[in-house]
């Protein structure tokens, strides 16, 4: 098979940065696996989890096996891929979706055919939708070179089609137009649905009827929330599998995007001093935190409906914990990983209300400014006791960790932005040094291994260590690994990763359908029993450190919150 047709844009850009680099080949916008690639062996390079990837001479018909798993028929020029972002004059399309799409262009990740579509209610010329589009888009900070005329190449493959979500006749006119940009050559095609989670059924039946592609592959990209409940999430499931397979919905996690979640795997499961230490032997605790310091700022409508627990822990920081719990997987193949993950989740314990902590914020003036309390959003219905913070303890039931308490806390409008994870270890028996150890808490000189997702990506373990000097006395230091000072270049954001991966067809960090039931099976009941009871939450002050009872619930398992430290904090 020759190599022409549909080659990477990164062909210039790769080599360059590899001379760049100096040594290694630079695998900035390769996706995760190339099955077939590797079968006919024309890679020649590898990723840095070892796995080969996409070379610049990756050609359209190989792209198209491999990646979308359905043979693709012979077609003349190659393939392309439309992408149209449904939802297009949005919040999240306009802020994280389109930028991610130019952030891939200008990295040259992109393939060379490509198009890029908004579709919404909203009335839009392609030039109206060109400028709207361009206020969010940015240059790499490490690589702004001709960043201008990037941008002008992007804005042109963009265009608009205006149409309700469920008028098949409008998608079958959003057909018409994506034939035109392909112009017979073999089309893919990707919508990611960045709307309301009512309409999302609506649009995969319309788009499914009159604008699937004929000969290449159709994915959607689904945003959360999927569902309320395990019943609203089984319910939805089983109205896009009505059109779709599940092969076909890519359902996104885009904590699952960042840089250190992806390297949590890594770190587990290529360094020899970790895995074996990975278990209730020697960890006392495992911790979860999401802070923001803002409030719901005009999302309270939707955030109304569903609350902490459902926007922040069921989805993002119960993903991070199955990465984190779960056994070696066979392969990095999706289905692997997502079986081993599964697995965890079903081995955890429904959450119980007397493990659970919620609270909201009110409103507080501090240095002469006053901050909203989230009852006084406009959009947020009067009394509401919808948790804008929550704190939980949660247990796996498994060899490996049982009883070892695994501790969320996710809140908004608290006194800093942050998410990470703690592992604090047990103490050392017998510890020969316990007299020039500070403090008399021994617990409090234990080792902690902190991954800090954002800001400021960090992996840090902290040690006791002697004082230089001619006495014995001990402190707790930090081995620091400051992603800034050893990566100088810029971090992709977690929509470009998992925009390419789908793309790409890469399943892994995305969510199959028995993970999300085995989420929604550990939340589901405290969820109801939270609202059953009208559990008033806890009011905490805007910009503070959250609900004291967050406290009481770590203190009845013994453990003391990592991120309250006064070298933390
Ligand atoms: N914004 C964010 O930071 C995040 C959002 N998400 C999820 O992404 C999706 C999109 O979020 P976001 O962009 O904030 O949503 P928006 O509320 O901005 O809605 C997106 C578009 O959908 C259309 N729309 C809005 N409400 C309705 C309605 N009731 N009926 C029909 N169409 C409507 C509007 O387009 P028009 O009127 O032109 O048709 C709007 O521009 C949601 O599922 C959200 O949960 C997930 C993570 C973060
Ligand atoms: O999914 C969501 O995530 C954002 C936080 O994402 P981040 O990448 O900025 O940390 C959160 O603000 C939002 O409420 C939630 O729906």
């Amino acid at each position: 098979m020759a190599a022409t047709g549909l080659r990477f844009q990164s062909a210039a850009f790769f080599s360059a940065r590899q001379r760049d680099a100096g040594t290694k080949p630079f695998h900035h916008c390769s996706p995760h696996r190339i099955p077939i690639a590797r079968r006919i062996g024309l890679l020649k390079t590898k990723s840095s989890n070892g796995r080969p990837q996409i070379s610049a001479s990756f050609s359209n018909e190989m792209l198209d096996e491999s990646l979308s798993g359905e043979r693709a028929p012979e077609q003349q020029g190659g393939s392309t891929v439309s992408i149209t972002v449904v939802g297009a004059s949005g919040d999240l399309a306009k802020k994280k979706i389109f930028p991610a799409l130019f952030a891939l262009f200008y990295e040259g990740c992109l393939p060379e055919h490509f198009a890029v579509f908004g579709y919404a209610r909203s009335k839009m010329s392609d030039e109206e939708l060109r400028t709207m589009i361009s206020r969010t888009l940015t240059c790499r900070i490490d690589k702004r070179e001709n960043c201008g005329d990037k941008m002008e190449h992007f804005l042109q493959r963009c265009f608009y089609q205006s149409g309700q979500y469920n008028s098949e006749e409008e998608f079958a006119e959003l057909d018409r137009k994506l034939k035109e940009k392909e112009a017979g050559r073999v089309p893919n095609r990707l919508f990611y649905l960045s709307i309301p989670p009512n309409i999302f059924v609506d649009v995969v039946r319309s788009a499914s009827r009159t604008a699937s592609s004929s000969g290449g592959w159709t994915r959607f990209i689904v945003e959360k929330p999927f569902g309320r409940d395990s019943e609203s999430s089984g319910e939805l499931t089983r109205s896009l599998k009505k059109h779709l397979a599940e092969e076909q919905i890519f359902r996104i996690d885009h904590y699952l995007g960042k840089e250190l979640v992806e390297n949590l795997s890594v770190l587990r499961f290529s360094n020899l001093v970790f895995e074996p230490l990975w278990s209730r032997n020697y960890i006392r605790n495992v911790q979860l935190i999401f802070s923001e310091d803002f409030g719901t700022d005009g999302r309270g409508g939707y955030f109304d409906n569903y609350g902490i627990i459902r926007d922040i822990m069921q989805n993002h920081l119960l993903q991070i914990l199955a990465l984190f719990a779960m056994e070696t997987p066979v392969s990095l193949d999706a289905e692997d990983i997502r079986n081993e993950k599964v697995k965890v989740l079903r081995s955890m314990r429904q959450l119980k209300l007397e493990d659970v902590v919620v609270g909201q914020y009110k409103g507080h003036v501090k240095g002469g400014k006053s901050y909203p309390g989230y009852a006084d959003d406009p959009t947020v219905p009067k009394g509401s006791i919808t948790p804008t913070f929550a704190a939980a303890a949660l247990f796996i039931d498994n060899a490996r960790w049982d009883g070892v308490p695994f501790l969320m806390k996710a809140g908004k409008a608290l006194h800093t932005r942050r998410a990470e994870i703690r592992v604090q270890f047990r103490s050392v028996p017998g510890n020969l040094y316990r007299r020039n150890i500070g403090s008399s808490d021994l617990d409090q000189a234990t080792n902690e291994l902190v991954l800090r997702v954002q800001p400021d990506e960090a992996i840090y373990l902290k040690i006791n260590n002697k004082v230089p000097g001619l006495g014995m006395r001990l402190d707790r230091s930090n081995l620091n690994l400051l992603y800034s000072e050893r990566y100088p270049r810029e971090i992709p954001d977690a929509y470009e990763r998992l925009l390419l991966d789908a793309i790409a067809g890469e399943r892994r960090l995305f969510i199959r359908s028995d993970e999300l039931d085995a989420a929604w099976a550990i939340f589901t009941p405290v969820l109801r029993q939270l609202e059953d009871k009208r559990v008033a939450p806890e009011l905490y002050p805007y910009g503070s450190r959250g609900p004291v009872g967050a406290h009481y619930l770590a203190a009845n398992y013994n453990v003391r919150w990592g991120d309250i430290s006064s070298d933390d904090s």
